[in-house]
């Protein structure tokens, strides 16, 4: 089997993870957290979204939780925004990575961002000159690729044209969304084969939910294509508010474990992971779904 060496692997959890919690997580907890994540050895962390907090209530404390937490030298802080409103709070929290997002789908990207994708464009397209004016990468995510809550089955030429058009504006990478986790090993091969035929595969990211339990799967599937981006969150909590059953992200300690075990390097430490993992576990007050998390509840592992 042709696997790559080494991975990265960007953690989502305190935006992805967090943005769908119903019990409001204290602006302190979110800080610690990030902080423990920051001494596991990751080099990269999705720590909260400039969205409108009427949409996602939870991360309306995005400026305080950019602003207080302790910046590890070696790791790049990134952060969701939808509009130049977003990139202005983001940018006076001194975010290091803009992270823009739409859909290939048109129902999900309405009922997400309150347009069409023709409407997005001209929203998301300043919003990259600035960033990039003011020296930050920006990243994009294509959601809903491998399947629409609302409208089904998506056609790839719709994710090319908005991958294509996304690339025109100037994004360093693109991450390719399965938002409600319908995608299996197959799909993945067809749709990741057409990707790479426009664009670099170290431009594309996968962006993988556990929702039907085939996430590691497609990994797999994504590793022998050559792809070595993935995002993850830490337990698998997460999931699209404005997407019907949209649940747990892939977990980072499941992916870390299955990496580990092939001898695919990341640079993450599985113990220290695991701790912060069982922390805030406590915080949000609910068994996290990750196989790992289950396996330290029932004491088959000890960290
Ligand atoms: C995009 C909007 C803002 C449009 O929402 P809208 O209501 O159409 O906004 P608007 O542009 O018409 O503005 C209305 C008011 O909101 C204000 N406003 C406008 N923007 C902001 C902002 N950024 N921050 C603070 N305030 C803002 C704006 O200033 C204005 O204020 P007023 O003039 O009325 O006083 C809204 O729909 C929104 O915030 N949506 C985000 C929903 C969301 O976060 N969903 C979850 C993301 S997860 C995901 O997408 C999938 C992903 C990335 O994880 C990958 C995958 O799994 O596929």
């Amino acid at each position: 089997m042709q696997l790559p060496s080494e991975v990265k692997v960007k953690e989502v959890g305190p935006r992805d993870g967090l943005q769908n919690e119903k019990e409001h997580i204290s602006t302190i907890d979110k800080i610690e957290w990030i902080n423990q994540l920051s001494e596991t050895g990751l080099s990269y962390i999705e720590i909260t979204s400039f969205v409108h907090p009427k949409w996602i209530p939870q991360l309306g404390d995005a400026v305080d939780v950019a602003r207080q937490i302790n910046r590890n030298p070696e790791v790049t802080y990134a952060a969701l925004v939808p509009n130049e409103r977003g990139l202005e709070r983001a940018l006076e929290a001194d975010i290091d990575e803009v992270s823009i997002f739409m859909s290939a789908s048109e129902a999900h990207n309405r009922k997400n961002i309150n347009k069409s994708i023709g409407e997005t464009y001209p929203v998301l397209s300043p919003v990259v000159e600035t960033a990039k004016s003011e020296g930050k990468s920006v990243r994009a995510y294509v959601s809903t690729v491998f399947g629409c809550p609302y409208d089904g089955k998506v056609e790839m030429n719709q994710v090319l044209s908005v991958c294509e058009r996304l690339f025109e504006m100037g994004i360093d990478e693109c991450s390719i969304g399965d938002t409600i986790g319908v995608a299996n090993p197959l799909q993945v091969e067809q749709v990741l084969s057409s990707l790479s035929d426009y664009f670099p595969k170290d431009k594309l990211a996968l962006h993988f939910h556990n929702t039907r339990g085939t996430a590691l799967a497609n990994v797999l599937t994504a590793l022998q294509l050559g792809f070595t981006t993935f995002d993850s969150s830490l337990g698998g909590l997460g999931g699209c508010p404005y997407a019907k059953g949209a649940s747990g992200n892939l977990a980072t300690d499941d992916l870390l474990y299955m990496l580990e075990e092939m001898g695919i390097h990341s640079g993450i430490d599985h113990r220290k992971l695991l701790k912060s993992g069982e922390w805030i576990q406590n915080v949000v007050g609910k068994p996290l779904p990750s196989h790992h998390m289950q396996m330290l509840r029932s004491g088959g592992i000890h960290v």
